[in-house]
């Protein structure tokens, strides 16, 4: 039988991530064998950055693709969210499991709502996206840059000068918190996820017919659309994580696919936000990347990029 040697991050989500796709492979009685390899990347050693000025989403991608292509592993389980909008040549995204919750949870103290915070209340992220789109809603608030993996976030909340802090639900639940915890999931209208938010890509190289066929049983078509709507649009706006992007998709049960998607400047000021409704994914990707462009989107992107150059 064929051992497949999945390559994991060290990382406690990773770890949970890669072990329970694991799991589900062995459900379906699937003719391998898997072994966890465990991989340190870039993105874990540097801890202390803001992660969109060190590289943003290929940071935790790169060497587990590089052990890829020296076949030294077979596979990896990643954060859809965490994947760059175009894979290089010679991989592919061989499966995507049944989506998580995709919702932002807002963790305060209190159990307060975000509406409900009291004027100048501090709320932790690091997330551009997030913190334009708080701002957007609560001008008054003050966002503070929190880092670390989820427990030291939470943790944080208890020993730092935090009031609230943001994390996404999808993590949260796969490690194993319940939904008591969150004080607020944060509805798409008030908090538009990351592309991918809540799902996984399995990703392998593209000539290994033998897994991809095999992996193909493991893939939810609902997600596998909303994935290929959400990424279209992400890869033709071109913002890397320096620019606030968000972009969910949902599939109606007739098929048909609705993104809504946004782009603001990071003090939440000005928001270009449109839904698309359509039968072709990454048509619906495309048409939602032109629409908000046309609009001024894709300046305000490049005046973002612009001033992180100089700066
Ligand atoms: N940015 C880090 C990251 N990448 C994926 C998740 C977990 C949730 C998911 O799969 O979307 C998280 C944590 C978070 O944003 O709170």
């Amino acid at each position: 039988m064929r051992k497949i040697i999945v390559g994991s991050r060290k990382s406690k989500l990773a770890l949970t991530q890669t072990n329970w796709v694991i799991d589900q492979l062995k459900k379906l009685n699937l003719p391998f064998e898997f072994e966890v390899k465990e991989i340190v990347t870039k993105g874990d050693k540097i801890l202390d950055v803001t992660l969109s000025k060190v590289g943003g989403k290929g940071l935790f991608v790169k060497e587990i693709e590089q052990a890829m292509f020296e076949e030294e592993i077979d596979m990896a389980v990643h954060s859809m969210k965490d994947m760059p909008a175009v894979l290089p040549e010679g991989l592919t995204i061989g499966c995507i499991p049944v989506r998580e919750d995709h919702r932002d949870a807002l963790i305060s103290k209190g159990h307060v709502k975000l509406m409900d915070l009291p004027a100048g209340a501090v709320v932790g992220t690091s997330s551009l996206r997030r913190s334009a789109q708080i701002l957007s809603a609560r001008p008054d608030l003050e966002i503070k840059w929190i880092r670390g993996n989820i427990d030291t976030r939470l943790a944080k909340l208890d020993t730092e000068e935090y009031d609230a802090i943001i994390l996404a639900a999808a993590g949260l639940s796969r490690m194993g918190w319940t939904s008591d915890v969150v004080s607020e999931f944060l509805e798409p209208d008030l908090c538009l996820p990351a592309v991918g938010q809540g799902s996984l890509a399995i990703e392998c190289r593209a000539d290994d017919d033998e897994l991809l066929s095999e992996l193909a049983k493991f893939t939810c078509e609902k997600a596998k659309m909303a994935s290929l709507a959400e990424r279209a649009y992400l890869d033709k706006m071109e913002g890397g994580c320096q620019v606030p992007i968000a972009g969910y998709a949902t599939i109606a049960k007739d098929d048909s696919i609705t993104l809504t998607a946004l782009v603001a400047s990071p003090d939440g000021k000005t928001i270009y936000k449109e839904r698309i409704v359509g039968n072709d994914p990454k048509k619906v990707g495309e048409e939602a990347a032109a629409l908000l462009s046309s609009q001024g989107a894709k300046k305000l992107i490049d005046i973002v990029k612009e001033e992180l150059d100089q700066s």
